[in-house]
This record gives C-alpha cells, structure tokens and sequence, in this order.
C-alpha cells in the first residue's frame, strides 16, 4: 500500500473530480456521509454536538456533516471560523446548504471577536478547522481556540487530521496548538505522519474511510514511501527443497555476547535457528562457552581467544550471512576488531547494538562502511550514528533515508512502525508488532532472524521486510498469549513457528 503525501492527495482529489466524473461538491458530499456514518455508528441522538468549521474544505466537509447530523435530529451548535473573509468554494456552498437547512440549533459565523462556548465532557466536538491545507503551526486566535478545546474534557473527533497537525512533517509544530483528538477519522487513506510515534498523542484512534477516490491514479501513481502488507510478505516466503538437508540451507555466523551480555548472543542465535536456516555458528568469548553450548544445544560454538569479548576477526568465507553486534560492548580491542572484521567480510551482513554504537562514538569509519549493509538501530543508535539528538520521528525517518543512500546500505529504523530505508531512497513502513516488544532482547531477536534469512538466500531487502514483519508478527501472537506488560523476548522467538506458519 503506497502512502501518498498531501500534496499528492490534492492531485488524486482533482484526478477523480475530472475522471470519474464527479463535481467537487458531491465528492465532499460522499465524504461527509461516511463522516456522518462513522459518527451516528458512535454516538446518538442525545450526545450534544458542537462543530467547528475552518474556511477551507475540511470547514466544508463539518458543516456538511453537521447538516447531514441535524436531519438525524442530533443536536448540533455549529461555529464557522471566517476571519478574512473568504472562504472555499464548496465551504461557501455547505454554509448555504447548512443555512437553508431547518434543523441546525444554532449556526455562527465568526469573522473576529469570539467567545468560545462551554463545552463539557458530554459534548462531542467535531474538529473540521483545518486538514492537509495547513500550510504552518497554528497562531493567535486558532491557537488559542485549539487550547479551550484541548483543555475541555470534551470528546474530539477530528476530520481528516486533527487541526494544526500537518500531514508530514511537524517537526517544527507546536504541541500545544494541536487538538488532541479521540478518534480522526481520515478520508481515503492514512497521512505519513500517522506513521509517526510522537504524532500519536494527537491522532487517537484512526479509522480510514474510503471515499472511492480514482484507483487508477493510485495504481499508477508511484510513491517511494509504501506500508508492507501481509500479501507481500506471503509471496516473497520461499518454498524449502523436500531434497534440503542442512548444508543447503544456509549457514549463518553470529558475533555477540561479551562476558556479562550472554544472553543477547543466546537470543539471536535462537531466533536465528527459529527462521529457517540450516547451521548458525555464534562466535563468543571463551567465558560464554557453557552459557551457550547449555542453552543453545542446536548452535555451534567458536570461541574467541579473548576470555571476556569480541577481539580477533573471523574468516568468514564459509558463512552465507554474519550478524555483528548484540552484545558485544564497546571495548577499544573490540572496536578495532570489528572495522577489521567488515572490511575482510565479503558476505551479507548485519549491523546491530554495540556494533553501531561503536560506530556512533567513531563517526569517521562510516565512510568505509561497504555498500550493501544492513544497519538495524533503535532511535537512540540512528541518532548516535547520525550525530544529532532531539530528532522529531519524521526528522529521522528523513535522516535515515538520507543515510541509507549515502552509505548505500539498508537501515531499518527500529520503532512502533519500524521502517526500512533502503539504498534507492525508498522506505517500507512495518505495521506488526506492539508495545510489549518494547523490552531487552527484542532487538537481538530480530538480528537474529534478518542474519537467518539472509543466510537462508534472501536479499538484504527481502530480509529485512520479511525479518520485521515475522518479529512484529511474533510479538502480537505472543501478546496474545503473554500480554504486553509480561511479554519477554523469548517469547518473541517462541511465537516464530506460529508466526511462520500463518503466513503458509
Ligand atoms: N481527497 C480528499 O481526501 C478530500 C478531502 N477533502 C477535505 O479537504 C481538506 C483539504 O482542504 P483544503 O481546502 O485544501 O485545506 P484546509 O481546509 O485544510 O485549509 C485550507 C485553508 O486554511 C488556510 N490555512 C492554512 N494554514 C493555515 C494556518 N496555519 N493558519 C490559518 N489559516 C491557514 C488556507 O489559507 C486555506 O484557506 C481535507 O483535509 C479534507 O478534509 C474534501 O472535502 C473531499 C476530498
Ligand atoms: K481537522
């Protein structure tokens, strides 16, 4: 599914209006009866309503709703923000629709003073102030209006977007000149910044009402940003060999664990074995050998001669696939080691952890990063590798996928809706997983499965899409089961079977 930017979705809108055909006023029409729909289905006759109506259409789309609610006999008071003296055409219209219309309580049209109404916690307000034509963060007056509404306990319902929330970017947006919606009822599709974590205080819940804009154009159209869908991730499953044995399928190296971190070498190297692959080595340091020889009985073990880390490079040739980094720490010997060890590797490769830690604090040994890498950070990793902090969700989804064409690597951006940059520019967003995975080892898990796969024969690409879609997918089987409060990443790994097997 592709995610299309607001200025994209102003196309498609004029697309349909002159393909399909339909005139702009009936689409805003169609719109509002599925507004209206979404609405009546929540909420009844006796909720109390009061709307607020920007200039623009998203104004248009609220009072053709509060129409459309008043001939339902809801009880509906309805503010109409016109402070220049202008309005759209179609909100110009719906203002006269809604005028001629018997059953609106009370209609006002605000050209300056103001004095906002009471609303309590029963009324229900709808937000149509402004949608994907805001143009900056709200000021004055607006500003001032989205506060008493914030701070009213009242329910919100927000059309298309929450007023003052930009479709994209908000990384310069003010928190408080946002509503805080319970529900934002989006027309057609999904804006980019609902894939964002730091916009989620805003949204509430999100229900996407399909308004049958053209699907021609969204067919034809292309966008580099897509979300993954589980038909993707089913065709791109390959069939194993009924010949297979071992030696055919793959052999992964995973390097993790420094004495005191067993357990993030234990974990990738189960979750590793959980994904397909024929042989996995995990090479730790000689204290970690009964640790993982006990716990992984299915592993083979390499000891490094270091008792205590990570410290001397690894022939790799006999490998299909290596994983670096979940647990390593960052011991100078073991940075050094690790430089060495990526410059003699030739095969696929996964950075996570401590490896990419120690390349945040050595900023200058990303230029001799190869190309073709396959980077995993949580937020604070990228930012490290960045050298920022303070980003905003979309200022690192914008960084990395600048980084991920300059390295030519594939950086998967670890997060509620985990994203995967890759080399070409574009980003698949990651709709599995949930909040219980939020806990130590996770990550190490999905190094664990990517490194798997990769050894397995799929591309980096394939990979990491198929790698964050099992693990996001394990973990809601597991919180299934678990809960999120309890979940452990243990049981990530042992909700992979089911995970693999829904999608046979
Ligand atoms: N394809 C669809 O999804 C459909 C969407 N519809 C609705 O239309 C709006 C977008 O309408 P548009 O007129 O382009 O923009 P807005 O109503 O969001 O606002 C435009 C209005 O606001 C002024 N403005 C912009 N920024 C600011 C600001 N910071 N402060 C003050 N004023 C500002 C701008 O100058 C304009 O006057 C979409 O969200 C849907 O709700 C259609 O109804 C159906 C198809
Ligand atoms: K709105």
């Amino acid at each position: 599914m592709k995610i299309f930017t607001s200025k994209q979705i102003h196309e498609l809108d004029t697309f349909t209006i002159e393909h399909e055909p339909v005139s702009s006023i009936d689409l805003m029409e169609r719109a509002a009866t599925a507004l209206t729909l979404a609405i009546t289905k929540r909420w009844s006759q006796t909720t109390p309503i009061t709307v607020f109506a920007g200039p623009g259409n998203n104004g248009g789309d609220a009072l053709a709703v509060a129409r459309m609610l008043a001939e339902k006999r809801y009880s509906v008071t309805v503010y109409l923000f016109n402070i220049k003296n202008t309005l759209s055409k179609d909100c110009q219209t719906n203002k006269t629709r809604l005028q001629d219309s018997k059953h609106v309580k009370s209609f006002m049209e605000v050209r300056d003073e103001f004095d906002p109404p009471l609303l309590t916690e029963e009324t229900l307000v709808i937000d149509g102030l402004f949608g994907s034509g805001l143009n900056k963060p709200l000021g004055g007056g607006f500003a001032s209006l989205v506060s008493y509404i914030n701070a009213s306990g009242s329910t919100v319902v927000s059309i298309d977007l929450p007023s003052g929330l930009m479709a994209e970017d908000n990384t310069y947006n003010v928190n408080s000149s946002i509503i805080r919606a319970d529900i934002t009822l989006t027309l057609q599709m999904k804006k980019l910044c609902m894939y964002f974590a730091d916009c989620q205080q805003f949204l509430g819940d999100i229900e996407v009402l399909d308004i049958n804009l053209s699907e021609d154009w969204i067919k034809s159209t292309p966008s580099p940003f897509t979300v993954i869908e589980r038909n993707n991730v089913v065709s791109l499953i390959k069939k194993r060999n009924d010949f297979a044995h071992k030696g055919t399928m793959g052999h992964a190296l995973i390097i993790a664990g420094s004495y005191g971190m067993a357990g993030a070498a234990v974990l990738a190297t189960k979750a590793c074995l959980r994904s397909g692959v024929g042989k996995v080595t995990a090479h730790i340091p000689d204290r970690n050998y009964d640790i993982m020889q006990i716990s992984v009985p299915e592993a083979i073990v390499h000891i490094d001669k270091d008792e205590y880390c990570f410290s001397e490079p690894m022939d790799t040739e006999h490998y299909n696939a290596v994983a670096i980094g979940p647990g390593i720490g960052q011991r100078d010997t073991t940075a050094v080691t690790l430089m060495s060890q990526i410059r003699r590797t030739s095969r696929l490769m996964v950075l996570d952890a401590d490896a990419l830690n120690i390349l945040g604090y050595r900023r200058a040994w990303l230029q001799q990063l190869p190309p073709g890498l396959v980077l995993t950070p949580h937020p604070k990793e990228f930012d490290r590798l960045d050298g920022s902090d303070n980003n905003s969700d979309y200022g690192r989804f914008a960084k990395a996928r600048e980084m991920a064409q300059r390295l030519q690597a594939y950086i998967l951006l670890k997060g509620h809706y985990s994203l995967l940059c890759q080399p070409d520019g574009s980003v698949i967003f990651n709709t599995t997983g949930n909040s219980g995975m939020a806990t130590a080892g996770s990550g190490d898990v999905l190094t664990g499965i990517i490194v798997g796969l990769m050894a397995r024969g799929y591309s980096q690409a394939e990979a990491t899409v198929l790698g964050m879609y099992l693990h996001g997918l394990a973990g809601d089987i597991a919180a299934t089961d678990k809960g999120c409060e309890s979940l452990i990443a243990t049981d990530i790994i042992d909700a992979l079977p089911k995970a693999f097997l829904s999608l046979m």
